[in-house]
Parts: structure tokens; sequence; C-alpha cells
């Protein structure tokens, strides 16, 4: 039998232990763990518990090695941009700063008043978003900044907890847009415009990095496996692509969860004037890859609903309760800021709708279809505008992470964009940490070798375009979003 394998994947809304390994050339995966993850105020900003992050990480190796299993490689990855500040003992100076705090809110404006955002783009190719790691740097605590001798981004920060060793691996730090594209390394400009030192950043490595073994002092205490850590593609977006069973070209990829991450897999980063006016962000990718992607609001917004309606539904129950109402009664810009960390997201949809003279949805099942069916629209949007920013046209998407379970935006999506929507994994995020393991042990060749290995085994649902009297709906939807953004300018 094949080596075993954890992916630790941490999103921002959950994170999940899964044990994989490959029988009869195709892979088995199990999740063993599965934890809630969510910020909290403390000490007056949005914070995340790492400190439970880490420790259900040992929880679920745990459950891991109570299956019997006694030796396994092991990869973490995170959501992106957050850090912690890491003393020279190695103790965390403070809970790390959610990346929805309010803190970075004109940090753009302040930062790009003497470094104009034309340069900085053409240095990083990185979009423009306040939550980057160069705006939370630069409205850091001076005086926690200076005595931080590493700045770990999340990920790095678990890794370096289980094995004492610390990286910076660069899928993960380009979304700081900190790093130079033509050198690969950080900007020194960039660090010194938010007093950072290049030595507070830990040697950048390349997914598949050993970092080493969980420490004997975890072994103390907890009764788990042997266990290698592997520095895999430690964006969980970069590892969503990875999974991504992506074929031949012409497809982009949609990874679909707390955020909707819309883009295609480049070899050479497109940080031209289209892109930068659409402020579409060029992430590192894994295997010398880039990742020419858009931001869009997301199931974020769907997570929000589910919590004010006290959880009483399920995701599975409100998809199906949005699948009783029409599409397209309103038109909602759901990358508007206001969504983006609102004290009550209905309450922000509903005001959205009145402010525009729209009927404004009032049921779960009105609330998730406006959510679902304005996300449709926006990647039909984004859809397009990839094509032209790249020259070539869209020919299919490929839908992964939970999103991809919503078989009516699937469907939506399809029809608007007038292409196939493939969709599946769900859990591409960790099937593409685990296979960048599987290609640093030698078990599976190389990333293309790797996207068949992840068709070949999962179950992926096709959706054509639709024959549906939607004609002109996408073209009113760019119009609206045209006249609100002239509005606000
Ligand atoms: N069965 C389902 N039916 C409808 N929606 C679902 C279903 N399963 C998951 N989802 C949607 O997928 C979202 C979670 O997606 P996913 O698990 O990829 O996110 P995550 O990994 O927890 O967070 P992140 O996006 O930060 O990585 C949920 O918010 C929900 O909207
Ligand atoms: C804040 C980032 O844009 C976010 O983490 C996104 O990149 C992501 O990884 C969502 O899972
Ligand atoms: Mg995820």
């Amino acid at each position: 039998m094949s080596k075993s394998y954890v992916a630790v994947d941490i999103g921002a809304s959950s994170g999940r232990l899964m044990l994989s390994h490959v029988e009869n050339g195709k892979m088995q995966i199990e999740e063993v763990h599965r934890f809630k993850n969510g910020f909290n105020q403390k000490a007056g900003n949005d914070r995340w518990d790492i400190d439970h992050l880490v420790n259900e990480v040992i929880a679920g190796l745990e459950k891991v090695k109570a299956k019997g299993i006694d030796d396994v490689q092991l990869g973490i990855d995170t959501w992106a941009v957050d850090y912690v500040l890491v003393d020279k003992d190695g103790n965390k100076l403070a809970d790390p700063i959610s990346y929805r705090d309010k803190r970075t809110s004109t940090a753009i404006q302040k930062l790009t008043t003497d470094l104009p955002r034309e340069y900085i783009y053409e240095k990083t190719g990185i979009q423009f978003q306040d939550f980057n790691t160069l705006y939370q740097l630069y409205s850091e605590d001076k005086d926690l900044l200076a005595k931080a001798d590493k700045i770990l981004m999340i990920p790095d920060y678990i890794g370096y907890k289980l094995t004492n060793n610390a990286v910076t691996e660069v899928t993960n730090a380009s979304t700081t847009q900190m790093l130079n594209l033509r050198e690969g390394l950080f900007d020194k400009d960039l660090l010194k415009k938010v007093n950072v030192t290049t030595d507070q950043f830990p040697k950048l490595v390349d997914p598949g990095t050993v970092l080493g073994p969980v420490c004997e002092q975890w072994h103390k205490d907890h009764d788990i496996p042997q266990t290698e850590v592997i520095t895999v593609a430690t964006h969980d977006t970069a590892s969503a692509v990875v999974g991504t069973p992506g074929k031949g070209e012409h497809w982009a990829f949609l990874s679909s969860g707390t955020w909707s991450l819309l883009g295609a897999e480049l070899n050479t980063p497109e940080n031209g004037l289209d892109a930068f006016h659409e402020n579409y962000t060029n992430e590192w990718g894994a295997y010398g890859t880039y990742r020419f992607l858009k931001n869009i609001m997301g199931l974020w917004m769907a997570q929000c609903i589910k919590r004010e309606l006290n959880d009483q539904y399920s995701f599975a129950e409100l998809a199906e309760l949005a699948g009783q109402e029409q599409p397209f009664q309103q038109f909602i810009d759901v990358n508007d800021k206001r969504f983006e960390n609102p004290e009550n997201m209905i309450q922000e949809i509903q005001d959205y709708c009145r402010e525009t003279e729209q009927t404004i949805p009032e049921t779960p099942g009105q609330l998730m279809m406006a959510v679902y069916s304005n996300l449709s629209l926006f990647y039909a949007n984004e859809i397009e505008k990839l094509g032209q920013i790249l020259d070539e046209p869209i020919e299919k998407l490929n839908i992964v992470g939970g999103g991809s379970n919503v078989a009516l935006m699937n469907q939506l999506t399809s029809t608007l964009a007038k292409i196939p929507v493939i969709a599946g994994p769900s859990e591409a995020t960790a099937i593409g940490n685990i296979l960048v393991q599987m290609i640093t042990t030698g078990e599976v060749a190389n990333l293309a070798a790797a996207r068949q290995l992840v068709a070949d085994s999962c179950d992926l649902k096709t959706y054509q375009p639709e024959n549906k009297n939607y004609d002109g709906i996408l073209q009113r939807y760019q119009a609206f979003l045209k006249h609100k953004l002239t509005q606000t300018i």
C-alpha cells in the first residue's frame, strides 16, 4: 500500500484533516477530523484563535494514530495574507488579526500617496485588497512589529509550532503583495515602506520542500504517528488549483468556498494595464505557475445568512429553499465592500435592494437565491473579462470547493457563461495538498499526472448551458454594475 498522507486544510470557516493513500490507481481520501474556524473580537481587533487551530491539528493526528497508522506525511494549507508575529524565543506576540478587521480600511490610500498603485502592481502583479499583508503590516502596532523576530504566515506558523522549523512558502508569500515578480524575492522598497527587515521573514521555499519531523515534545503528551511535515502549496487556493482536474487548454478554475477565486493557471504572469484596471492578481502557484485570478465575495455571504438564521438550516437545506425561488429578482454587486464584514448580512442585502429600488428578498430561500444568482452573474461577467484580458476564449470552467455542491449555481453559471461547468471535487484543496506531497515523495510524477489521478478518482459532474429565456440578463447586469460604478465614482 502507498504511504499515508494527511492534509491539514484550514479555511476561514472550517478546518479539516484528510487522510489519503493510493489504491488500485485511485486516491482514497477520508475526512478524519473537522473543526470550526472563525474570528472573534479580542484586544480590540477581530482575531483568529491560532492555538485552537494548532491543538485541533494534534487532535486530528491522534485520530489518525487511533486508526492504527503509525507513520504519515503531512502538509498544511490555510487562507492567505494573515500572519503571526513571533519573538526570539518562538512565542507568538499576539493572536493573529483577521484580514476582515477594519484596521486596514484606509491603508491603501495612505500607503499609495507616495507609492503609486501602478508602480506596486508592476513590481508585484498582485491585486489591491486592503487586507493584503502589505497593508496589515503598514497598520500594525509599531512597537509590536519591532519586537518581532519572525513574521510567519498562518500555515508557516502552524508548521513551525509542529517542527520548530520556520520557512516562508512562496504561494502564500505572494499574497502579501510584497514579492517582486522579477527577482522572486521580497521587494526591499516595499519592506522598507512598512518598517520590516528582510530577515524578519524566514527563507522563501517552494511547495514540496521537506520541513521536518513533528517534534518529540508533541509525542510526549499525545499519541500521534511519526509525522514528517512537507511544505505544500500552503495558500489554500494554490492547493485547490493543484487539485483542480483541469484538462488541456482554455479552462478556468473557480475555487468556491468562503471566497470565490475565479481565474486561470498561467506559466508567465499577466500584470499589464488591463489586468491592473480589472484588479486581477498573479498569485504564485505550484511548480512555477501563476494563479491569475479575481477575488469574488463568495459563499461568505451564505455563511453569514446561515449564522444569522441561527444555523436552523444546513447549507443543503438552504440551497433547496433557494431552488424553490426564481433567479434574478434583483441585481447585487456582490463585490461591494459593504458585504466584506457587515454587522448583519441579511440587513445589508435588504438595505442594498431598498436603496437601489429593487425587490427585497425576505425569506431564507429568497435571500439565498439572491446570493446564488448574483454570484453566478458575477462569475459569468468575470469569465468574459478573463477571456478578453488573456485574449483567448475560456472554453470550460472547473468549479471546486464546497460551492461545487450547489447544483443550482453550477447550472446558472454554465447557462449564463455559455460554457460547460465541471463540478468537483469539493475537497480539491485537501486533495491538492496531498498531491504536492505525493509528487515530493515520487509517488506521482508531476502536476499533469496528479490532475489525471484526481479525474480518475473523483466523481465529477458536468453541467451544459441550458436553453433558458435569460436573454440579455447578463448584459443588463453588466450595465447595472457600470451604472453603479459611475454613481460611486
Ligand atoms: N451540501 C452543500 N450544499 C450547499 N452549499 C454547500 C454544501 N457544502 C458546502 N457548501 C458551501 O460551501 C461553503 C464552504 O466551502 P469550503 O468547505 O470550500 O470552504 P472552507 O474551506 O471551509 O473555507 P475557505 O473557503 O476559507 O477555504 C459553505 O459556506 C457553503 O456555502
Ligand atoms: C484573503 C484571501 O484573499 C483569501 O484567503 C483567499 O485567497 C482564500 O484563500 C480563500 O480561501
Ligand atoms: Mg477551503
